[in-house]
């Protein structure tokens, strides 16, 4: 990470900032001077996130407020409840996510993957951007971070089948889910940029990171996991510094539709790029959230 400017009196939300990637993330907000609001389901976790924070005794912030992306409800009620405060809001880091789940549903009967890691925070995010677009300004633009992964290259968009019913890859479908926030990423950046708000939308990859994402792993494979973890992982602090560089970063400022990898701009799949499938995935994604169709 290069030297990262003070964020004094700047505000944060990071899903899934309990532990992993997203802790990491929320601490160093923190010891900027951030107020970080760790968002996620598990209170107790979250509890002692905090607590670890403070204790640091950083000139930042740190709470926990509730937030199940499972669950639509309970995204509209978490946006009701942080709106109520009347907090500004300056960056929102997209981290939360599950993998190789199996075949299961979200409360509002998505598939697993595409509800949580993608139309929990499509529905989330669209909820608060206009405390985003009121947050920011020109020079000093509010910042979407969204944490993808290199699993969308191999990512197949299906909009005939989005809930993967017809034939179900516990893989296939966290790759859709990452594929559809970088498409998601790119839409958002493209309207954000003609109507001139300064807010910034960007995916990041953190790269292979050992965190408890890869618990839902068969036990052959934790056990074949852990040799190589040394080698080939890199530690929650590590992965998280792509999200940390892309909320914080001075090179970042009023820069978006980027995807980000160790510190440099990347290449997305082709198919990220698709301006059509873009536009129709997010036209898909609105009516699927009850959200009007911009
Ligand atoms: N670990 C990797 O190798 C890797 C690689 C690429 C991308 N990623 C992505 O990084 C992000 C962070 O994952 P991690 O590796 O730190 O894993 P992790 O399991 O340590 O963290 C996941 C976080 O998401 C939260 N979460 C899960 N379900 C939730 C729900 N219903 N509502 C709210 N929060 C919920 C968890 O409580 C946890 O805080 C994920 O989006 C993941 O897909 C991870």
């Amino acid at each position: 990470l290069p030297v990262l400017p003070k964020q004094n009196g700047r505000v944060a939300i990071v899903t899934g900032g309990t532990r992993g990637m997203g802790f990491e993330t929320a601490r160093h907000l923190a010891s900027l001077g951030m107020h970080v609001v760790i968002a996620g389901n598990e209170k107790e976790e979250g509890t002692a996130a905090v607590k670890r924070i403070r204790e640091e005794g950083g000139k930042g912030k740190a709470e926990f407020m509730f937030l199940d992306l499972t669950s639509l409800k309970s995204v509209r009620q978490f946006v009701q409840t942080f709106k109520a405060r009347g907090l500004p809001l300056h960056v929102l880091v997209n981290n939360a996510g599950t993998m190789l789940v199996p075949e299961t549903q979200t409360q509002d009967g998505f598939e697993f993957h595409f509800g949580l890691n993608y139309l929990g925070h499509f529905l989330l995010t669209n909820l608060l951007l206009d405390v985003l677009k009121k947050s920011g300004r020109h020079g000093c633009c509010s910042r979407v971070v969204t944490v993808s992964s290199a699993t969308h290259y191999g990512g197949v968009m299906d909009m005939d089948d989005l809930n993967s019913k017809r034939c179900y890859n516990s893989l296939g479908a966290y790759s859709q889910s990452k594929l559809a926030l970088v498409l998601f990423t790119y839409y958002l950046q493209e309207q954000l940029t003609a109507s001139g708000f300064p807010v910034t939308a960007n995916a990041v990859d953190p790269g292979m990171v050992d965190t408890a994402l890869y618990d839902n792993l068969w036990s052959l494979a934790q056990a074949l996991k852990k040799p190589v973890v040394k080698l080939l992982f890199r530690t929650p602090a590590e992965g998280a510094s792509i999200s940390i560089y892309a909320a914080a970063a001075s090179e970042m400022e009023g820069v978006g539709g980027c995807y980000l990898y160790n510190g440099k701009k990347k290449q997305s799949s082709d198919i990220s790029y698709d301006s059509e499938l873009q536009a129709e995935l997010w036209k898909k994604s609105c009516q699927l959230v009850g959200l009007q169709v911009a």
